[in-house]
């Protein structure tokens, strides 16, 4: 299959296969980097409440110049507003200065307090619940879950082992668009993956770099595949996630020169991906580990 630009979510909508991470991307340089992505072509930029940039976030939106239609953004539920849903989606709405959110993901299926520990007494569970009662009734700030002519109303999660989504699942008037999760070749989470895939939830691949100072840029299956192409190691960890099915990917960076080069995707072969995945075998880790929620591994195989 050749690599998509596009993937069409359970709403109807579409959804860029490469957006524009900004985690760590700090105010003062995220205006920059969105308004240069924008300028060169990205059409989809990933933000969270938790990542304190989404003023910043929404001022390079808007120098940009790019019509916001044009433009899907993701912000996300904070741990810690797991009891505060309708307050939390104004809070995004008013930081990114738009009247209406593309898609909004439950960052963690794990409530926390302010103070930063485990909110035991809260069910992520009553969080989906609260945020299915508002898309119902503002589909307008919630893009991704529907329109007038798609009644179907929808939103997504983030950080959802198989375990968790089927408890979800159960009991959900809304199933989710997306599940954004780390994905790259030390992090291949084929459960999850396939998991997804069979209830048409959209993938979204985090850390696809590995993340800061990771070790996949230098690694030799993926530097050969890079020549191979005549591309660099970044191009063939985004192009892995934009060949398979379902799967969108952020990669992330504040460098013009990498922004710019980032979206660049090759079509790989199925020996090339098959190559790429026997990585984990050797080398596994996770840059975003459950474990600092308080919450343990969430029902992850490898976080156990
Ligand atoms: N839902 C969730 O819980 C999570 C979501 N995310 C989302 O996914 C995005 C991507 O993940 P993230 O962890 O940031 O990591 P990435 O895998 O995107 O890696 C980012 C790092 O790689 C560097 N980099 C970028 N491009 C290149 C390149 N071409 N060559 C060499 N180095 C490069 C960046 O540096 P520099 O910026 O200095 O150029 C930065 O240090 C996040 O920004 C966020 O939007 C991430 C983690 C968890
Ligand atoms: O989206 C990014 C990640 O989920 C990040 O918010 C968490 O992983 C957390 O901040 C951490 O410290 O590990």
């Amino acid at each position: 299959m050749p690599a998509t630009t596009s993937v069409t979510l359970n709403t109807g909508a579409i959804m860029p296969t490469v957006g524009l991470g900004t985690w760590k991307s700090k105010p003062g340089q995220v205006e920059h980097a969105v308004e240069y992505a924008l300028k060169n072509g990205y059409r989809h930029i990933d933000t969270a409440a938790g990542y304190q940039n989404e003023t910043e976030v929404g001022q390079g939106l808007k120098a940009s110049g790019v019509p916001r239609e044009q433009i899907f953004v993701t912000t996300k539920l904070d741990n810690p507003d797991q009891r505060n849903v309708p307050e939390a989606l104004e809070s995004s709405l008013q930081k990114l200065d738009t009247p209406y959110i593309d898609l909004w993901l439950m960052h963690w299926p794990a409530p926390m307090t302010r103070n930063g520990k485990a909110d035991k007494g809260h069910d992520w569970l009553d969080t989906w619940k609260a945020m299915e009662d508002l898309h119902l009734a503002h589909p307008e700030k919630l893009r991704a879950i529907g329109n007038a002519a798609n009644s179907r109303l929808l939103s997504g999660v983030s950080n959802f082992s198989v375990e968790y989504l089927e408890r979800l699942l159960k009991v959900a008037r809304v199933v989710p668009a997306a599940n954004q999760i780390e994905l790259h070749p030390s992090c291949p989470q084929h459960d999850v993956v396939e998991f997804c895939q069979s209830k048409g939830i959209v993938l979204t691949a985090y850390s696809p770099l590995g993340s800061d100072n990771s070790p996949l840029l230098k690694n030799e299956v993926v530097n050969k595949i890079a020549s191979k192409y005549g591309v660099s190691p970044a191009n063939v960890l985004v192009s892995l996630h934009a060949n398979k099915p379902l799967h969108t990917v952020l990669p992330k960076s504040v460098t013009n020169e990498r922004i710019l080069a980032n979206a660049k995707i090759v079509d790989l072969t199925e020996e090339d991906i098959n190559d790429l995945h026997k990585i984990d075998e050797t080398h596994h880790f996770r840059a975003c580990h459950p474990a600092w929620t308080g919450w343990g591994g969430l029902g992850f195989p490898d976080c156990k």
